[in-house]
C-alpha cells in the first residue's frame, strides 16, 4: 500500500512503540489506514503472524499479540479521527496523541498463524479527550476477535 499510514505521521519521540513504532526494529510495525478516503469513519490494518507468534498451540496466534494489534490500531484510529474532526493534517502540531485507558477483548475463535489478518476499527464516540473505539480482527471471512477500547488523549504538556 503506497498511502501514508497513521503511524508514519507520529513524531520521532512516539515512533518506538513495540506494536506500531516505525523505528522499533524488534516490534510489530503495524500500519493503520482509513478504509476509504471518501468516508473517513472506518480504519483498517493488516498483519501476518509469524510462527514465533504462537501461543503454544501450533498454528494459533498468542492472545497477547492480538491484544497488541488491537491496542495499536485502536489508538491510531482515535488519533486519526481526532485530527479529522478538527480538519487538520495528521501529525500537525499541537499533536493529538492517544493512549489506551481500557481495552476489552472477546477472543471468539483461534487466530491462525501465517495468514493475513485484517483489523478494523471505528471510533464510535469522541468527546473532549476521550474516544471509544470498536475493533475487530478477522482471518479471511472468519471473525476471530472483537474489542472495545477507551483511549484518552494525552494532555499537551
Ligand atoms: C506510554 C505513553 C506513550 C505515549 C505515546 C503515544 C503514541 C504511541 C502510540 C501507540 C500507543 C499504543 C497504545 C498503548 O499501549 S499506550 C500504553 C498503555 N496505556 C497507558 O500506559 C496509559 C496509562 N494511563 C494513563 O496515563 C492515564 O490513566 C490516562 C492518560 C489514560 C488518563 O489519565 P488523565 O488524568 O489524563 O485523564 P482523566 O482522569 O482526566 O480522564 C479523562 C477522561 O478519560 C476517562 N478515563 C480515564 N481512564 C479511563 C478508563 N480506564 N476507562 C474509561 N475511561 C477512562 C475519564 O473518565 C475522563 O472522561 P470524562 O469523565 O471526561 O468523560
Amino acid at each position: 500500500m503506497s498511502k501514508k499510514a497513521f503511524q508514519d505521521s507520529y513524531s520521532a519521540e512516539f515512533s518506538h512503540c513495540y506494536g506500531c513504532g516505525r523505528d522499533n526494529p524488534h516490534g510489530l510495525q503495524l500500519k493503520s489506514y482509513w478504509l476509504n478516503d471518501e468516508d473517513k469513519t472506518h480504519t483498517i490494518a493488516h498483519f501476518t503472524p509469524k510462527p514465533y507468534h504462537t501461543g503454544g498451540v501450533p498454528n494459533n496466534a498468542y492472545g497477547g499479540l492480538i491484544a497488541s494489534l488491537l491496542d495499536c490500531h485502536g489508538t491510531a484510529s482515535a488519533a486519526a479521527a481526532a485530527y479529522e474532526t478538527q480538519g487538520r493534517k495528521m501529525g500537525s502540531t499541537p499533536v493529538l496523541r492517544f493512549v489506551t485507558a481500557s481495552l476489552s477483548i472477546d477472543f471468539l475463535r483461534p487466530t491462525p498463524i501465517g495468514e493475513e489478518l485484517t483489523l478494523c476499527g471505528k471510533v464510535t464516540q469522541l468527546k473532549d479527550r476521550k474516544a471509544t473505539i470498536t475493533l475487530s480482527l478477522s482471518a479471511g471471512n472468519m471473525l476471530c476477535a472483537t474489542g472495545t477500547m477507551t483511549a484518552v488523549r494525552l494532555k499537551s504538556e
